[in-house]
């Protein structure tokens, strides 16, 4: 069991709630209506500069280059790749450039990506990596249950296959594995219980943001 399955476990329901969310189920099944959809989409978009802003945060507290690698590795893949895959997907969905940089933060992604940043800034590498476990790992864990019943014409197959695909499956592998490397070297007994504590808060705050696009779906477009 490596430190992922382990935080899995303890977070239970936290973690259950998250990747079988409402929100999840009906993407998978279609039902999901597409002002909710485009809510999430916009908000999503700012949720991705703040990781952006995370995964940076995790270059300069890393005290290796195997660390800061990988953290630079995860921060060019955002900003180069799932950013403007991002921008697109809303360009399809009718959301233009311009409405997404005047979109304003929902609480729900404020509270988010300000926990996140707020256990890199006062914990140390490992705090932060487990705060970003569930968004990390856990969007390709939820894209690869829902992938195999994702026929040529459903309405959110473009989201599904992107996560799903290849490329971004080995990027959440390889932030698994640096997790457990992570751990390795800074896990104690000690720490492990507020180390599940953030783990299960930041799927808790992840459910939160699917919630928002059910509760909130976009009044235009
Ligand atoms: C809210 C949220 N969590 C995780 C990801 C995966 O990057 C995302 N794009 N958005």
């Amino acid at each position: 069991m490596d430190l992922f399955d382990h935080l899995t476990a303890t977070a239970g329901s936290h973690w259950t709630g998250y990747i079988d969310h409402e929100f999840v189920r009906r993407m998978g099944d279609g039902s999901l209506p597409a002002p909710a959809f485009r809510r999430y989409l916009e908000q999503d978009y700012l949720f991705l500069i703040q990781f952006a802003r995370a995964n940076a945060l995790a270059v300069y507290k890393s005290r290796t280059l195997d660390d800061m690698r990988a953290a630079h590795t995860a921060l060019g893949a955002i900003l180069d790749v799932e950013l403007s895959l991002h921008v697109r997907l809303c360009a399809g969905w009718g959301l233009s450039s311009a409405a997404l940089e005047a979109a304003e933060e929902h609480p729900a992604t404020l509270a988010y990506t300000r926990y996140v940043l707020d256990c890199g800034q006062g914990g140390d590498l490992l705090d932060l990596h487990v705060a970003l476990a569930p968004c990390v790992i856990g969007y390709a864990v939820i894209a690869r249950r829902l992938a195999p019943s994702c026929g040529a014409s459903h309405p959110y197959r473009d989201w599904i296959m992107e996560y799903a695909g290849d490329a971004y499956q080995s990027v959440a592998m390889r932030a698994r594995a640096h997790l457990d490397r992570l751990a390795q070297r800074h896990l104690t007994q000690e720490r492990a219980g507020e180390l599940e504590k953030i783990f299960a808060t930041a799927c808790r705050l992840e459910s939160d943001f699917w919630q928002m696009g059910l509760d909130e779906p976009a009044s235009h477009a």
